[in-house]
């Protein structure tokens, strides 16, 4: 997947979320440079004297990478971290990140990390990755969990992308626990199947377990109530759905409008305008997100019109730069005002 930016230099600018200038040809984003977009924006919650969860996965990867980096620019100072997986351990490690663990540091300030799916309520689908355990014991337990994905994370329903829900269970009669994950959501056309790695052996987790990943047809109806009769399963571990866990989600992507506007109330946006005709084409480069009490955020790339149901509230203005102001956009019933660049 890759979006068009209207950013005159290097696609880095881009990722420190300057402001992209107009008159300049797009350059194309990548999915992972959209990981790190969404990472970036995330490590600026961070601050000095934090014990950060540090999460796992390619998105992740770019948090812990700008963690290291701020440190050793001595912009931040006197952080711990603590790891969600053994590759994530090793990543802090090498970038000289402080250490610690869950039993030395049962509350944890700020976790960030990346998910498979996030859906409208902000529900998510973790351990694509196999490092589920891990995570919801870290994430359960920090004040703050800000969750970074590029828009193709964004579902429906949890298990709505078709693609795994993965479940960590204990090595012995595995399949005995998977036909009872599969039985459990039969309605839903659920295939249970062992989670094999590159050797076509089963793939082992950090804590020796194995995964089985579900893949769900229809939705599987009460999302607590699934939870629990999976946890009520001998032999099932965990499971990778995170209900109501994350405070943020920051999406990086190229629309907007996709998925948000069930749980938006508002939009804070900042907008590029030609001061001679402040009136029409906005370059809208990011977007801010609030609704009950979480934020998104999402990184827009072309030349988008505001229209529709939408009031820029001129008193909020807030000039920034040269052709830079903070707007806020309030929501109303109709957010499909911003139009991608397709619809053009
Ligand atoms: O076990 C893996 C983790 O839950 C990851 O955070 C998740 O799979 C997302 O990974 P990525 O950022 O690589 O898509």
């Amino acid at each position: 997947m890759a979006i068009a930016w209207s950013a005159k230099a290097s696609s880095m600018e881009a990722l420190s979320l300057s402001p992209p200038n107009p008159m300049s040809s797009p350059v194309v984003l990548t999915q992972d440079e959209l990981k790190r977009i969404a990472a970036y924006k995330a490590v600026e919650f961070v601050e000095s004297g934090m014990v950060l969860g540090l999460g796992t996965g390619s998105t992740a990867k770019h948090a812990v990478d700008r963690i290291g980096e701020l440190l050793r620019q001595g912009k931040l100072s006197n952080i711990v971290g603590i790891p969600t997986s053994k590759k994530t351990e090793e990543q802090a490690l090498s970038l000289g990140i402080p250490l610690a663990d869950l039993d030395s540091h049962p509350t944890i300030d700020l976790a960030i990390d990346g998910a498979d799916e996030v859906d409208p309520h902000l529900n998510l689908v973790k351990g694509r990755g196999g490092s589920l355990l891990r995570e919801k014991m870290v994430e359960g337990a920090c004040k703050k969990f800000i969750v970074i994905v590029d828009e193709s994370k964004l579902v429906k329903y949890v298990g709505g992308s078709g693609l795994a829900m993965p479940v960590e269970v204990v090595p012995i009669w595995w399949a005995t626990t998977a036909r009872k994950l599969q039985s459990l959501f039969e309605d839903s056309g659920c295939v249970a199947k062992l989670r094999k790695d590159s050797k076509g052996e089963p793939f082992v987790t950090d804590n020796g377990n194995y995964v089985i990943d579900l893949y769900l047809k229809k939705e599987i109806g009460d999302l607590q109530v699934a939870s629990d009769a999976m946890l009520r399963i001998t032999g099932v571990v965990e499971h990778g759905m995170f209900l109501d866990m994350a405070t943020t989600v920051i999406v990086a992507g190229s629309y907007c409008c996709k998925t948000g506007d069930r749980f938006l109330n508002s939009l804070s946006a900042n907008l590029l305008i030609d001061d001679d005709d402040e009136s029409s084409q906005v370059l809208l480069f990011s977007v801010w997100w609030w609704g009950q009490g979480k934020v998104l955020v999402f990184t827009l790339g072309e030349e988008e019109t505001v229209s529709g149901n939408v009031r820029i509230v001129k008193e909020q203005l807030k000039y920034e730069d040269d052709h830079v102001y903070q707007l806020q956009l309030l929501y109303s019933d109709n957010f499909n005002f911003i139009k991608s660049s397709s619809d053009y």
